[in-house]
């Protein structure tokens, strides 16, 4: 097979950065400076004799120190060692071009109205159209909503791909999203021999889209589908027995089979397999969210198609480079390390952010700091989208050096069912009872039970000896939608943070259930997001009990002649500019990493506080998982207020009483200590309150947007009054009892 000479070149390559003489240097200045506040903190401990509180804040404060100190060296591990990864797409056509390994594409869906059946297909019509053979693309939608509307748009979709695959390959098309496509590209001026015509083709592809988006979005907009539409496909019968979306048949209907021979595009070239499946629900049964959609698919594709590779994709992130699979293949099909490779996760990227990203949704950081970090300390985990799995793996098998794929013997593997008979067969293996005293959800496929499914899954798979490979093309590979305000954030991270802490918590948190099967660097990379909700208590303490302390006038800090106020002032000046340079080097901005800044906080008060709370009950075994789904659409004035990066409020929620309370209470506390600084007449170097009043004034600085949600706003995005008189008076509470 292929070129002898070239065997022996990998496929993928590896590099570390050379010397990271700045990393170390602030790592180093940090750890001095950690050692002296807390030789501090322990020397200076008030005795018991003192102010009434000032010795357990003090301990506080301390005890909050060491968590600080804790994470930071977590942040550090991360850090300490990030590696990356090159791939050879032309070695991998060289030599294998032919026996290419089958690809079977996952895309989950569950909501009509949260996720429109048109960015579904855009999704759908991306993955079809990879630079790949598409004999060997399988794609599969679940549809866990179950929606005809859902079901028409796939139709639709189905058609228009015969149309758009041929195009995206004569026009090399980038990306092969249709709608994000048509938005930016303009008609070609010279490509072909016949520029005319080429121009021609173009426009009516374009057109043609645009009526199928039109007629998706009037079907849509409508909530049901006509009797002309009906009559098209025998499939729509199907909704005939359904009673609600949370209580019907399996619905699975292969809309286009790619060994069917009259399967082609216009051109009369294959086209990929596509295939629609709602599984069974009902109420009785717990249908465990995406992770019970994906093991689903996992068995039905197995049936139908049974492709070594699985790509699995969220309806929102269409694929923005045709070349990712190859790219993915290079990773799996490596003679030297192709092996041991059990998935390949690619960064989430989104097409939404706005300049100065006012809800840090980028990852920037992630992507370009801690995911190479956490590849070069042994793999990174699982992040549910944009992610390449070896079926073997996913399904529960053990790494072991001796297997080899074979993967001549996988293409050999042929399905020679009717089309029909498969149907009905799959039907089954998408029902509710199918799991039933079987491995599914635990050991096999994703797991259940956490509403992280991606992480503990990934976690699970390493830990049964795979490698995991983390790729992060200069050219996006996958572009999503982030949230677009500020509750829809902080629910996401509710869900984030909360379903790791629940890892951590569990029998597989990593310093257990991966004691001596993934590298102890990698236990420490997990816990960095794994504990992110546990942030919550130390930060909570930190912004309100010295503020507080000010106003009863009892002080916490050394003065700032003091030297002791080195280390404290040290600390954070290297920390925060470390912070700002990384971020700056990821590509953002100084008011993005300002509004980061802010985010990191407003997180950490609200979000993993509840995350932290909802793990903690859950433990105790009084609440259930549950999945609350990113909205992918909005308003148009709430749109409008995204794109001018105004804070959205405008619902009432308990996440913003806190975040409201907080920005209040520290007003309060600034006032107090500004009378006290000016009544006391004391300079402000001999102060024993100036750190504190800094702190303070540092808060009321990143809570701005709050103030003006609260007081100064008229739209309909401010904060609600129910919300401002709830916030006022916690804060007067708060301060009023600080004051007795
Ligand atoms: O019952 C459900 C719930 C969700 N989904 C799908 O799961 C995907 C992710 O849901 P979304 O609401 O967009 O969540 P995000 O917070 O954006 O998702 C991130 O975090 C999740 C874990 O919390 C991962 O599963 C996702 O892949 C990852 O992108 C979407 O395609 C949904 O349609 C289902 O198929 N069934
Ligand atoms: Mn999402």
């Amino acid at each position: 097979m292929g070129n002898t000479d070239h065997r022996h070149l990998p496929l993928f390559e590896t590099k570390t950065p050379k010397t990271r003489i700045h990393f170390q240097l602030y790592a180093l200045l940090i750890l001095v400076c950690i050692f002296f506040i807390f030789i501090y903190r322990l020397r200076y401990i008030p005795a018991r004799s003192e102010e009434a509180g000032r010795r357990w804040a003090w301990v506080g404060l301390f005890v909050s120190e060491i968590w600080f100190c804790f994470y930071w060296f977590l942040t550090a591990v991360i850090r300490g060692n990030p590696i990356y990864r090159y791939t050879f797409k032309d070695r991998l056509s060289l030599r294998y071009e032919s026996c290419l390994p089958g690809i079977d594409i996952f895309v989950c869906t569950t909501d009509p109205t949260i996720e429109p059946p048109v960015m579904v297909i855009n999704t759908v019509l991306s993955v079809m159209a990879f630079d790949y053979p598409p004999e060997k693309l399988n794609v599969y939608l679940s549809d866990d909503g179950g929606s005809d509307l859902t079901f028409y748009a796939m139709l639709e979709a189905s058609r228009f791909s015969k149309i758009w695959l041929p195009f995206c390959k004569k026009f090399k098309v980038e990306p092969r999203s249709p709608d994000a496509y048509f938005r930016s590209a303009k008609p070609p001026v010279l490509q072909e021999d016949d520029p005319v015509m080429a121009k021609d083709v173009w426009s009516s592809v374009k057109k043609s889209y645009e009526d199928m988006k039109q007629r998706i979005e009037t079907t849509t907009k409508l909530g049901r589908i006509s009797e002309e539409i009906r009559k098209e496909h025998r499939g729509f019968r199907e909704w005939n027995l359904v009673a609600s979306q949370r209580d019907h048949q399996t619905i699975l209907q292969v809309l286009l089979d790619g060994k069917d021979p009259k399967a082609v595009d216009i051109e009369g070239q294959p086209l990929p397999t596509l295939v629609y499946l709602a599984r069974e629900k009902r109420p009785q049964h717990h249908h465990n969210f995406k992770a019970g959609a994906m093991n689903a698919l996992i068995r039905v594709s197995k049936r139908i198609s049974n492709s070594p590779i699985i790509l699995n994709v969220d309806c929102d992130m269409y694929s923005s480079n045709s070349e990712s699979v190859r790219d993915a293949v290079c990773f799996f099909m490596d003679e030297e390390r192709g092996d041991e490779v059990g998935f390949v996760q690619f960064p989430q990227t989104f097409e939404n952010l706005t300049k100065n990203d006012a809800y840090s949704s980028s990852l920037n950081i992630g992507r370009m700091v801690e995911f190479p970090g956490f590849d070069g300390d042994g793999g990174p985990c699982y992040i549910g989208t944009g992610c390449f799995h070896r079926r073997e793996s996913l399904c529960g098998q053990k790494y072991s050096k001796e297997r080899k794929t074979d993967w001549e013997r996988w293409n050999k593997i042929k399905v020679e069912e009717s089309t029909s008979s498969l149907e009905n067969a799959c039907k089954v293996l998408a029902s509710c009872t199918c799991e039933n005293n079987t491995q599914w959800g635990k050991e096999k496929g994703l797991k259940y039970g956490y509403p992280v499914e991606d992480v503990i899954t990934g976690l699970a798979i390493q830990c049964r000896g795979w490698r995991s490979i983390y790729f992060n093309p200069e050219k996006k590979g996958f572009l999503g939608l982030a949230p677009t305000t500020l509750l829809q954030s902080l629910v996401q991270h509710k869900r984030w943070s909360g379903g790791d802490f629940q890892i951590f918590v569990s029998r597989y948190c990593p310093f257990v259930h991966g004691y001596k099967k993934i590298p102890l660097k990698l236990q420490l990379s997990y816990s960095l997001y794994l504990l992110w909700a546990a942030n919550c208590l130390p930060t909570l303490y930190y912004v309100t009990v010295p503020s507080l302390f000010m106003l009863r006038g009892i002080s916490l800090f050394p003065e700032v002649s003091n030297p002791w106020v080195l280390p404290f002032a040290l600390v954070i000046f290297v920390h925060r500019a470390y912070s700002l340079g990384e971020f700056v080097w990821c590509g953002g901005t100084f008011q993005g990493w300002w509004n980061d800044q802010r985010m990191w906080l407003f997180k950490r008060t609200s979000s993993y506080f509840f995350g932290f709370f909802d793990s903690i009950l859950k433990l105790l075994g009084h609440t259930k998982s549950a999945f609350a789904i990113t909205a992918k659409v909005a308003e148009d004035d709430v749109l409008q207020r995204y794109e001018q990066e105004v804070m959205e409020f405008g619902t009432s929620s308990p996440m913003f009483t806190i975040l409201a309370t907080l920005a209040l209470l520290n007003a309060f506390c600034f006032i107090g200590g500004l009378k006290r600084l000016i009544m006391d007449m004391k300079t402000w170097v001999s102060d024993p309150f100036s750190l504190q009043i800094l702190l303070c004034a540092l808060l009321i600085l990143i809570n701005l947007p709050v103030y003006q949600g609260l007081f100064l706003r008229k739209d309909s995005g401010r904060m609600p009054s129910s919300v401002t008189t709830q916030a006022v008076m916690f804060a007067l509470l708060a301060c009023a009892l600080a004051l007795c």
